[in-house]
Formats: C-alpha cells, structure tokens, sequence
C-alpha cells in the first residue's frame, strides 16, 4: 500500500503539488489525470524522490520514503516515460535486465525475466532479445520501456504519460496490455494521463489535479456518473458521459433470459461495444454469448437504462 500525506511542492510562488492525501492500494491502477501544470508529473516524482517534497510525505507498506536512501528506493520502484527513455547502445534484453543486474540478480534469472517479460508483450524474445533500440518501432520500444520498469517486480510502478506519443490504435492496445499484465502480475501503478479516457479505462481509480489540488479520487464510475466540481465533469466531458459509463459495464451486468436474431455479443464485452452492434444492425435486442454459447440477451432498453444520469 502506498499513502500519501499532504504531499507539498512549492517553487517560489508556485504551489505546484498542494497538500495532496491519497492512498494506493496494492495491485491497483491508479490514474492520474489533470490538465497541463496541474501537478501531476511532480507529485509522481515526489513518490520516488526524483522531486524532494516541500512537506508531507509518501509511505510504502508502511516506510517512509524520506528514510530510505534515494538510490535504493529508485531500485524498488519502477519507472517508465514517455518517449521510454532506453540505453541506445544496449541491446533489449540489456536494458530490461539494467536494474536487474543493479540489484545482483544471476545471469540465469536475468535471462529468463527478460524472455518472460518479451513473451507477456508480444514480442518473441529470439527475434527481439539481442535487438537495439533503433530496430524497433515506436511501440515496440515503448513496450520494451514498460518491460525494462517492470523487470526487478518493483513495489510499485510509476508511469508518466507512458503512452504519450503513440498512435491511437497502437495505443490502446499498449493499454490493453498494460492491464492484462498487471493483472497477471498483481502490479500496483500509478500512472499519469492528461487523457481522461485513458485515465478511465486504465484506472481502478481515477486522481483527479486541478492547480496542484487532488480535486477527485474516485472509481471511474464514480468520476464519470458523480464528478465532484464543475472542473471535474468538464474533464469527462458532459456529452461523453453516458457512452463512457457504458464503456465501464460489461454485457453480463444488463443481461437477461431470452433470444434474439443474430450475432451474438460476448458477456464481457461492454455495453458502449453492444449499443454500437444493435445500432449497426438495426436490433433491439443481441444475443449474448459466453465461451461459445448463448447464455441470454440484451436489450437497447436495458442499456439505454445502464446509461442514464444515476439518482
Ligand atoms: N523545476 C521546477 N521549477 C519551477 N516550477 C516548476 C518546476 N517543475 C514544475 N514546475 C511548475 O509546477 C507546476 C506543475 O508542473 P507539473 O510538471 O507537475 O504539471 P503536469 O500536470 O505534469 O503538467 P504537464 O501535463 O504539462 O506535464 C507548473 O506550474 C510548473 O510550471
């Protein structure tokens, strides 16, 4: 469990991380989302100490930060940003055994965490293993940052922006990934967006920073169906809201007994994925399928239900 204690960072006149409270829980995502100089990417540098806070402090399983040295904390926590930040002359096995090797691990066990990190990404460790940064493409490479903070299984995992520079539908199958491994994993992460849909699908909870402030801390549901301040439900977006909750319910919730002509939509598919198939199919009702077979329907009337402003 990380806590945060009225976490503080003042620059001459600035507040730039203002008396900022939260806890992490372990094995959870929590997202860190605001708008340009809003704090964010300080108060992430604070938790691993690269920013000294001006007061406050960060605990981790119950140690202070501030009594640990700075180079040992580093090695207990990973970090991964935007851009990915790789040794250029290191081949990918290189840089994702750096902190690894940093921490005395043998040759062996280094080896088989880097091929078990390039399986969990996708990239068959043979043919990517002995490759250097500028013979992989930009997603490659940012996965391979991700892998490379991963590698020593931290405490915890810091991320900033870590998907910042790539392609829509690169990137949301970075995010994808992403969540499939810390699941796998147990990771806990806490990772900074400026993208509210980001924040959204990766986040079991959502920080929102508003002028150095933690404005909103909250399950996505809660962000999107109760947002705290005006600032806070600009951020989601008030035309957005109804499409985004429903991008939070999976089938199986609005489910019910019956049949409908068709194809089937999965049971873990979301309800923004079911609206889009009765709308492009004319239908009011889908069948809804689960490893293979139809196990009941839904309803655009039970999802238009899922979708409306919660009393
Ligand atoms: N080293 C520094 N010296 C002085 N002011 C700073 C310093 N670092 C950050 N600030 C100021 O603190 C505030 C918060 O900056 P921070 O980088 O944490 O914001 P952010 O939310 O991460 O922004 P962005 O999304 O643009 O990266 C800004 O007003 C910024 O100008």
């Amino acid at each position: 469990m990380i806590e945060i204690d009225a976490l503080t960072k003042i620059y001459g006149e600035t507040r730039a991380v203002d008396a900022v409270s939260m806890t992490v829980e372990t094995s959870s995502i929590t997202a860190i989302v605001g708008t340009s100089g809003s704090g964010k990417t300080t108060l992430l540098r604070m938790v691993n100490r690269l920013v000294e806070p001006s007061s406050g402090e960060v605990r981790i399983n119950g140690e202070r930060t501030a009594d640990m040295a700075p180079y040992k904390l580093r090695r207990r926590i990973g970090y991964a940003i935007q851009g990915h930040g790789l040794f250029p002359h290191h081949s990918v096995g290189r840089n994702i055994g750096a902190v690894p090797r940093l921490l005395g691990w043998s040759k062996k066990d280094i080896r088989a965490r880097v091929d078990e990190l390039l399986e969990l990404f996708g990239m068959e460790p043979d043919a990517f293993r002995d490759r250097f940064p500028h013979e992989l493409s930009g997603g490659q490479q940012q996965r391979v940052g991700v892998a490379r903070a991963l590698a020593s299984r931290p405490d915890l995992m810091l991320m900033d922006e870590p998907f910042g520079a790539l392609d829509p539908i690169i990137r949301a199958r970075a995010q994808e990934d992403l969540r499939r491994i810390q699941r796998q994993l147990g990771s806990t992460i806490m990772l900074v967006t400026h993208d509210m849909d980001e924040a959204i699908r990766l986040g079991d909870r959502v920080a929102v920073m508003d002028g150095g402030k933690l404005v909103q801390y909250a399950p996505p549901e809660e962000i999107v169906s109760r947002p705290a301040s005006d600032f806070v439900a600009e951020m989601v977006g008030d035309n957005e809201r109804p499409i985004r909750l429903l991008a939070l319910i999976p089938v199986a919730d609005a489910m019910e007994e019956g049949n409908a002509e068709g194809p089937a939509v999965a049971a873990t598919a979301s309800l923004r994925d079911a609206l889009a198939m009765g709308l492009w199919s004319a239908r009011d009702a889908l069948p809804v399928e689960r490893d293979g077979e139809v196990v009941g329907r839904v309803t655009m009337d039970a999802i238009r239900a899922r979708a409306e402003r919660p009393e």
